[in-house]
């Protein structure tokens, strides 16, 4: 397939895969604000076969959970979270106060964080969401979670980043929880976090109601290979983003048809080897696109799709890099796999998925603040803005405003 066609074919599986889906999530949200805990519960027992006794997560629970790690697994969460607060922290937005003007930042109070547990536990997805939060100066954090074991490497690591409100429910039923507030659950401000294509519809349609940070739904790559490229590696980059969920997508994209043939033959050679082979193989079979074009239709096509992740990997990757203006997150390199941004880099993992990149961004300190200007006019200042001011208030009819003005300008 070469970029144009590619793209066609992007833009129309993202429509339909819109349109469909609406409807029951909608359903799901109204019997959520209407019933609370009743249809959290009928929900989570259907999609998730569970009947939780309540959905708060006794904390000792939380405790046994970090307590049964190995001192490994502590040391690794910990050196992790280290590097996280340190990058968040060094971009973070600072007040202003310049002349008439200062722009100040707040940490939002309450925030929802979803961590996706349907096929996957992500306590790389807590670290992600909750260290940022916490570094912003976030105070309520509840985080909701599809995950029902009694103790479980989820609850370790809420635990270890220092989160006590944790709640065992997930999907559009979580998400609308959050959004309105049931018995079990509070409402919130703002709700961060991945999910699959249920969580990320239902945040889409609770906006407004409720802040969210980003559409981070199924995930995707494009890798952006030459013929130089270590086949071997390439092909675990791509099963890495395969066995996410059987609707991850992976775009494997290079100038050279040869290197693309040899990446598919050993993919063939190594997939029923993966633990997670059945849902490679789904994701694979529809998701999987190998395109070959020019350079400039490539860079085009990135810019165009904007995918949440991009993995440059080819000797011109400066150049290539310097063209990009729209992605999630950009991985430069052979020892930049998007593996080590999933957990380790430093950058938030949480990334906008399906075109969304051309809008939003990923998630980081900032997404946890609330910014608000303040205006102190002084006298002179008045007296050049208000008469231009007073000649729109006239042309747009609205007398008060004119008085308003003209009555400081005696
Ligand atoms: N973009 C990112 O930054 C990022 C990071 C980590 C994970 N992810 C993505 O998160 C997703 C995790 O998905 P998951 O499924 O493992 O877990 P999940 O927690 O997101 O979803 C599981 C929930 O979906 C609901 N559900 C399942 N089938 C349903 C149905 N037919 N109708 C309504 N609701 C249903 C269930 O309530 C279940 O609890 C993956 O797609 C992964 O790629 C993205
Ligand atoms: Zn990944």
């Amino acid at each position: 397939m070469n970029a144009a066609a590619f793209k066609a074919n992007f833009k129309k599986e993202q429509e339909t895969a819109g349109f469909e889906g609406y409807k029951g999530v909608m359903e799901i949200i109204e019997r959520v604000r209407t019933e609370g805990d009743a249809a959290l519960l009928s929900y989570t027992e259907q999609f998730d076969g569970q009947s939780p006794e309540s959905f708060k997560v006794p904390k000792e629970r939380l405790e046994e959970s970090y307590d049964a790690l190995s001192y490994e697994e502590k040391e690794a969460f910990e050196t992790i979270r280290r590097r996280i607060e340190q990058y968040q922290l060094s971009i973070k937005y600072e007040d202003k106060a310049e002349g008439e003007f200062q722009y100040v930042y707040h940490p939002l109070e309450k925030v929802g964080v979803y961590i996706p547990g349907g096929t996957a536990l992500y306590p790389s997805s807590v670290l992600m969401t909750v260290v940022p939060a916490i570094a912003a100066g976030v105070q309520e954090i509840h985080a909701v979670t599809p995950t029902f074991e009694s103790t479980n490497i989820t609850f370790a690591a809420l635990y270890a980043c220092g989160v006590e409100n944790v709640y065992t429910a997930g999907g559009a039923q979580a998400i609308a929880a959050l959004a309105y507030g049931t018995e079990s659950i509070p409402k919130v401000d703002k709700i961060v976090g991945p999910g699959n294509y249920y969580v990320a519809l239902a945040k889409r349609l609770l906006f407004g109601q409720v802040g969210i940070d980003m559409i981070a739904g199924p995930s995707e790559i494009l890798i952006y290979v030459d013929d130089a490229v270590h086949i071997d590696a390439i092909v675990y980059d791509i099963f890495a983003q395969a066995e996410h969920d059987a609707n991850a997508r992976t775009f494997l994209l290079s100038e050279d048809p040869a290197v693309i043939d040899r990446i598919a033959e050993r993919m063939d050679a190594l997939i029923d080897q993966q633990s997670r082979s059945s849902i490679i193989h789904q994701s694979i079979a529809h998701n999987h696109y190998r395109i070959v074009d020019s350079r400039e239709s490539l860079i085009s096509l990135i810019n165009d799709v904007a995918p949440e992740h991009v993995s440059i990997q080819h000797k011109d990757a400066e150049m290539i890099i310097s063209n990009i203006k729209y992605a999630g997150a950009v991985f430069n390199g052979y020892y930049s796999p998007e593996a080590i941004g999933d957990y380790a880099a430093g950058p938030s993992h949480v990334l906008p998925t399906d075109g969304t990149g051309r809008f939003s961004h990923g998630l980081n300190i900032n997404d946890f603040l609330t910014s608000h200007a303040v205006i102190s006019i002084e006298k002179d200042t008045y007296g050049t803005i208000a008469p231009p001011a007073k000649i729109i208030a006239q042309r747009e009819g609205l007398d008060a405003h004119h008085q308003s003005l003209d009555i400081r300008m005696e």
